[in-house]
């Protein structure tokens, strides 16, 4: 089953090539002489193949926002048969709807493991978001529990951008643009409406996504912080471009406003031979971030810890930041160490990819890989009591945080759930339990 197949998919992963940066114009050709030099667009494209343009920006966006990459392919996309609506399965799209906001602090377990054979595709539960994908703003939150690759069809996103974030398992994501190889402590990343399939490198496959209805993820600027740190451009790795020249039947499922739709092609939509633009896939190891924190005191907040901004039309105030906490040091004098207690006007979703996480207790029923937490717009939150207490008392020597790896979606909108988040037998019906017994320290 599930396994076995995939050792082909490893084989296929371990030997890719890449091409590096961020935001910059790359260009790839599988076959000498496909991609065209000095235009676009000429009377015939090289080798028979034919020019398509993709465009994830308004044409007349400014320079530094605008996305679009040229596919030099074997067919266009255009030669396909009415879209016809598709089983929804778990995904979900905002505007959500179904519940109403909830200022209650939340947290899950890992998703149940799925019974029959479920792939990428099928697997994606969609736990909630906000602001409308119609209107391209907001986000949504989806986890996925795969077993099996995807065969003989491809998905694409016209509603957003996907930021894959595997938590178990690797992966080998097949796109338009060539081939990534995803494994836990990685994310990738699918611009929107760029085609791809998804097999397991292992036996199952679990993780998060963030899909973003809102401006392309970009790199945070940097400030007083200089010209180098975070997460370094040239650490974003861009696929070379491989296609398929195979016919047969392959379902092509579209999510466009919300909904699923699926139309058959008579060959593998992948079938671009070369490319050039910057609408593309990358992958990027959290592991390369470069954290930056205090050597002095306190606790700085968790922007510094910023891999990606979505901006809003509001200056700083991100339509969603995805934040790694890596491993760092922590040396701060007279400091308490781990995150504060705080209420936070953005909203902050929370995701473990391996280990611990230092505000939170680790360990069945606690914070725990594959596991989420919601923390809403103002909710009262921070270290749980046994951190407090820990923390309170620690001798402040310099220590290594290397046990763990954890991330955040934080959003400017308050996350509504979806009633299959709300009622879902893995949500923690106890979580406030963790904030009871703070003792009274008060002494006048
Ligand atoms: O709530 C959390 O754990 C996330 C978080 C981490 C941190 O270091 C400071 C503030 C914050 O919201
Ligand atoms: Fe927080």
């Amino acid at each position: 089953m599930a396994g076995t197949g995939n050792e082909q998919a490893r084989k296929t992963a371990e030997g890719l090539a890449y091409s590096s940066g961020f935001g910059n114009e790359h260009s790839s050709e599988a076959v000498t002489g496909a991609l065209p030099v000095g235009r676009n667009s000429p009377q015939l494209a090289p080798l028979g193949l034919y020019a398509e343009q993709l465009s994830g920006s308004a044409f007349t966006e400014p320079r530094r926002h605008n996305h679009r990459s040229w596919l030099y392919r074997i067919r266009p996309s255009a030669a396909h048969p009415p879209f016809v609506r598709a089983e929804q399965g778990a995904i979900r799209s905002a505007p959500f709807t179904d519940c109403v906001p909830d200022p209650n602090r939340l947290r899950w377990n890992p998703l149940p493991e799925p019974t029959g054979p479920v792939d990428f595709l099928d697997g994606l539960w969609t736990l909630g978001g906000n602001g409308d994908a119609t209107q391209r703003t907001g986000m949504a939150v989806h986890l996925y529990y795969a077993n099996s690759s995807m065969t003989q069809r491809v998905f694409s996103d016209a509603d957003g951008e996907l930021l894959i974030v595997p938590e178990r398992g690797g992966l080998l994501l097949r796109t338009e643009l060539g081939l990534l190889r995803a494994e836990p402590g990685h994310v990738a990343l699918i611009p929107r409406g760029v085609r791809f399939r998804v097999e397991l490198l292992d036996a199952d496959a679990r993780g998060y996504v963030c899909e973003n209805y809102g401006q392309p993820f970009q790199l945070p600027d940097l400030g007083p912080i200089g010209a180098n740190g975070l997460a370094n451009a040239r650490d974003f790795l861009a696929p070379v471009a491989a296609y398929e020249d195979v016919e047969g039947d392959f379902e092509v499922v579209n999510k466009f406003c919300g909904n699923l739709w699926k139309a058959t092609y008579d060959h593998s939509p992948l079938d671009v031979v070369a490319w050039h633009g910057n609408h593309v896939p990358y992958v990027y190891d959290l592991h390369r971030f470069n954290v930056i924190g205090s050597i002095s005191y306190d606790h700085p907040d968790p922007s510094i810890f910023t891999v990606l901004t979505s901006p809003s039309d509001t200056p700083g105030l991100a339509g969603v930041d995805f934040v790694v906490f890596a491993p760092r040091w922590l040396v701060g004098e007279d400091t308490f160490r781990p995150p504060y207690f705080h209420r936070n006007v953005m909203s902050e979703y929370m995701g473990l990819i391996e280990g611990a996480y230092d505000a939170k207790t680790a360990g069945k029923g606690g914070f725990v890989p594959g596991g989420s937490s919601l923390h809403n717009m103002m909710s009262a939150h921070g270290p749980d009591r046994e951190t407090f207490d820990r923390a309170s008392a620690a001798e402040l020597k310099p220590q290594k945080v290397d046990d763990g790896l954890a991330f955040m979606f934080e959003t400017r909108w308050p996350l509504t759930l979806t009633e299959q988040a709300r009622d879902a037998e893995h949500l923690q019906r106890r979580y406030d339990d963790v904030w009871q017994g703070l003792q009274r320290h008060f002494r006048p």
